[in-house]
Formats: C-alpha cells, structure tokens, sequence
C-alpha cells in the first residue's frame, strides 16, 4: 500500500492540571496521548488519508495507550519498534489562566527513542508514501534522532517523494544555534516547510513580520511553498505559484491549546495533497479552531464537519 504520508516521532502522555490548579499541589491530573507527528497523522487519517506513524516505544500499557489512541483513528502503527524494556516519554502541562502563562514540564530522558538507530525502522515500509512529515521536535530529541530524521527525508528525496517539514521549534529540547544547523538543510529540500513567524526569528533571525517573513524564510530556503501562522494574528503563504499571500484568523474561545499548531499542518496538507495549498489553508484554519475547542493533542474530526457552514466565519 502507498501512504499518503509517512512521518517518525516519540509517542508520549500529557498530563495536564486541570482548570483552576497548580502543578505543584494539583491532586488529579487528565491524562491525554501526545506527539506532534502522530497528531498530524491521525488528523489526516480523519479525513479520509492513508497514514504510517513510526517510533520506538517500550512494551507495556502506557505505550498500548498512546499507540491505541493513533490506531483508533486509522492511522498505521504497525512499523513501530516495540522494545522489550524502557520508559514512555511524558510531558506535564500548566495551561495556565490570566494572567498566570501556560506551562510545560518535559520528562523525556532516558527512553528507548532517543537511542533510535537508523537500522531499528522499516525504510521500505516507511518510504512508500507520497509525501515525508518529519518536525523539528523529533530532530531535537538527540543525535541519532536528528540522524534519523535527516536519514528519512534525505532518502525521500532521492526517491522523489515530497517532504513537509513543521520547524515546530520547542526551546525546552535545544538551542536555536542547534536547531538551525539541523534544520536548515532539511528545509531546503522540502517541498513545503512550516515555520511560525515566532520560530523564524528564534531559529533563523528573520527579523521582519507577518507575510515579509513568510517570504524571507521561502527565500532563505530556496523550498516552493511556506507557510507562516502566527497565533491569532495571521496565517501566511509564499509559494512559487500562488506569490504571497495573508489569511487572517478569526478568533476562538480556547478550551485545549496544545495540537491546534498540527491540526493546522494537518489540514493544510490535506488540501496540499490533493493539488491545492490555498485549500490546505482554509482547511487548516478550520481544523486548528476545532482542535482548541476540546482536551487532547489529537483533534477529533470528521470530514462533513471539514465543509459544513461555521458559526466562526472561518471559511469561505
Ligand atoms: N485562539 C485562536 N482562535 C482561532 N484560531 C487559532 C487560535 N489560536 C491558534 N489558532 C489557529 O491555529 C494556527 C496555529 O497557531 P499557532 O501559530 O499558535 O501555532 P504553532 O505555534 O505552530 O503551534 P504549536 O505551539 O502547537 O506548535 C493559527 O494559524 C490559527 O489558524
Ligand atoms: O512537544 C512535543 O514534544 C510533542 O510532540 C507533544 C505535543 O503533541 C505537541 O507539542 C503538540 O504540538
């Protein structure tokens, strides 16, 4: 079978305070299946898209929990390198209300990912796909892991199968110095890269706003399409075909902040594979409210609720 997309990422859990607490005293905390790439995936296997998440994740109920969750969804886990022994990666979330900022607390060290070898992953498998997903928080996690992701999208390249990169840039995992030695090559082979105006400047010192840095950043990488959000202040596209362009984002209550970034990559790359990235955008737009209006990294979504009349004015 040929996937639509293929990506690689560490599966983990969330656990997050729930409204009105601390981490420090909270006695409860909601526990949720998380990893960007595997978010986007299951998104798109939502919408109807034949999808691979790959890692490598140690045999036990915590790790049947977050592959569970992506599953659940149709999304192919079945290349997934289960270890006889090891931890699962979690993160603790603060959501933090006004005035008091959002939080997040990694516990990530010592899990069988980190130590992923090229030779651990099913290539074949993994490289029968149309397009290669790969984020800058996989590249981050450790050496081998920055090599496997330059591994996976070299190889996609030279088979001629599309690359999307999502610098998702997390300072908690490295350097900005670091991320833009990784990333930057990657960059330049993909065919579509996602980078906030925010990581643009934090990673690759582009100091101008709005849709002017959508377009420095498609020039520093020479790439044919890239798409800049901005939270609630814009989406922008420069692209070799469709020139430069502004989206604007109407905003929405938020229930659930972390995912709305994938669900964004997620449905732009919906309307992106079928042959059109202004599409992918409104679709995006769509999916990213969606995402922040219930718990979970994963959005939940089914294709009619793509297209039916929004109350948020969103679409066209
Ligand atoms: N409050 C909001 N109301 C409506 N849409 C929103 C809101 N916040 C974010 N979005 C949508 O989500 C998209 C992605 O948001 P943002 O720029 O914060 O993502 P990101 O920084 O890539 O996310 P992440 O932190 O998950 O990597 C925005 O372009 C916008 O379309
Ligand atoms: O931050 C990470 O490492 C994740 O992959 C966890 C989340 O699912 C992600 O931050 C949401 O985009």
């Amino acid at each position: 079978m040929t996937y639509d997309i293929s990506t690689i990422g560490e599966g983990q859990i969330r656990l997050t305070c729930y409204k009105g607490e601390r981490l420090v005293n909270a006695q409860q905390l909601r526990a949720t299946a998380a990893c960007s790439e595997a978010n986007v995936a299951g998104l798109l296997s939502q919408l109807g898209r034949d999808t691979c998440w790959t890692s490598v994740m140690p045999q036990g109920d915590l790790t049947d929990r977050v592959v569970n969750e992506f599953r659940s969804v149709g999304v192919d886990v079945s290349h997934i390198c289960i270890k006889p022994e090891g931890r699962v990666a979690l993160y603790f979330m603060e959501p933090g209300e006004y005035p008091m900022p959002a939080r997040v607390l990694y516990d990530r060290e010592h899990t069988p990912f980190r130590d992923v070898r090229v030779e651990d992953l099913d290539w074949e498998a993994m490289l029968d796909t149309k397009l290669v997903f790969v984020t800058g928080i996989t590249a981050a996690l450790t050496e081998n892991t920055a090599v496997v992701v330059s591994h996976f999208v070299e190889e996609a390249h030279r088979r001629g199968i599309a690359v999307a990169l999502d610098v998702n840039y997390r300072s908690l995992l490295w350097e900005p110095r670091r991320a833009r030695e990784v990333l930057e090559s990657i960059a330049c082979i993909s065919d579509i890269v996602f980078c906030s105006v925010r990581d643009g400047m934090a990673v690759f010192g582009i100091e101008s706003d709005g849709e002017q840095a959508c377009h420095d950043l498609r020039e520093l990488f020479g790439a044919p399409t890239v798409v800049s959000t901005d939270q609630i202040n814009g989406v922008y596209l420069s692209d070799d075909e469709h020139g430069d362009h502004t989206f604007p984002v109407v905003q929405v209550p938020v229930v659930d902040r972390p995912g709305a970034g994938d669900s964004f990559v997620a449905g732009t790359l919906h309307g992106y594979l079928a042959g059109d990235v202004v599409q992918g955008i409104y679709y995006g737009q769509r999916t990213s409210a969606y995402a922040l209006t219930h718990y979970g990294d994963l959005t939940r979504v089914s294709p009619s609720e793509l297209n039916i009349p929004s109350n948020t004015d969103i679409l066209r």
